[in-house]
């Protein structure tokens, strides 16, 4: 029993919602919230009321910038215990953001490229402003680095944000009863 390792409460979050852009990261990561009556934070948002619109930020600041900011908010999200935190859909492509969500409770959301045709807004996310075939080639681009991060996938394709939310926050409360928690 010596090397037993203690159990205790919940420190990181509860779950990390990662996967491509329109999968369903931030609208299935609020309800999730509410289900577990769990703090969520959705690190896009973050960056918005510190810095205005994402479109904007890439406009006038470049990439690079918001990939920065989004690094700041998302270790910045990691840090509260027991949240549920969904991330934009490149940020496991920055290496540090990688390394600090790998071993922690990440949730891939997948989507078809029909189903991601439908909800893609061109407006708010600039890396799929031309259109489907963008939204293809980056997604196989980041494909292997979601599925290496992830500890378990949902499809979103055709079905409901609250089933998916609920199975999810199942999952979720099970496996921080196995590590021990509540
Ligand atoms: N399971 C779903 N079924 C139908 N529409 C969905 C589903 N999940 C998300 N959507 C819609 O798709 C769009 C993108 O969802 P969002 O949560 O912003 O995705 P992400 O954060 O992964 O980019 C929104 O308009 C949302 O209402
Ligand atoms: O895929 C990406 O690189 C991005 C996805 C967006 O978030 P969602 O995945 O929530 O749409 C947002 O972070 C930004 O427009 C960049
Ligand atoms: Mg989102």
């Amino acid at each position: 029993m010596a090397d037993a390792v203690e159990p205790g409460p919940v420190r990181g979050p509860l779950v990390v919602l990662i996967g491509p852009p329109a999968a369903g990261k931030s609208r299935v990561g609020k309800r999730l919230g509410r289900i577990l009556e769990a703090p969520f934070i959705d690190t896009d948002k973050q960056i918005v009321a510190a810095n205005g619109p994402i479109p904007e930020i890439f406009a006038t600041r470049g990439e690079a910038a918001f990939r920065a900011l989004e690094a700041d908010a998302v270790a910045e999200a990691l840090r509260q215990p027991g949240a549920v935190v969904s991330l934009g859909g490149g940020a496991v492509m920055t290496p540090s953001i990688a390394e600090a969500v790998d071993g922690l409770p990440v949730v891939l959301l997948t989507i078809s490229p029909e189903a991601a045709a439908e909800r893609l807004d061109p407006e708010t996310r600039p890396l799929v402003r031309d259109g489907i075939g963008a939204w293809v080639d980056l997604v196989a681009s980041r494909m292997p680095t979601y599925t290496a991060l992830a500890v378990a996938t949902w499809d979103t394709s055709s079905r409901p944000i609250d089933h998916i939310a609920e199975e999810i926050a199942e999952w979720a409360c099970d496996r921080a009863a196995a590590a021990g928690g509540s």
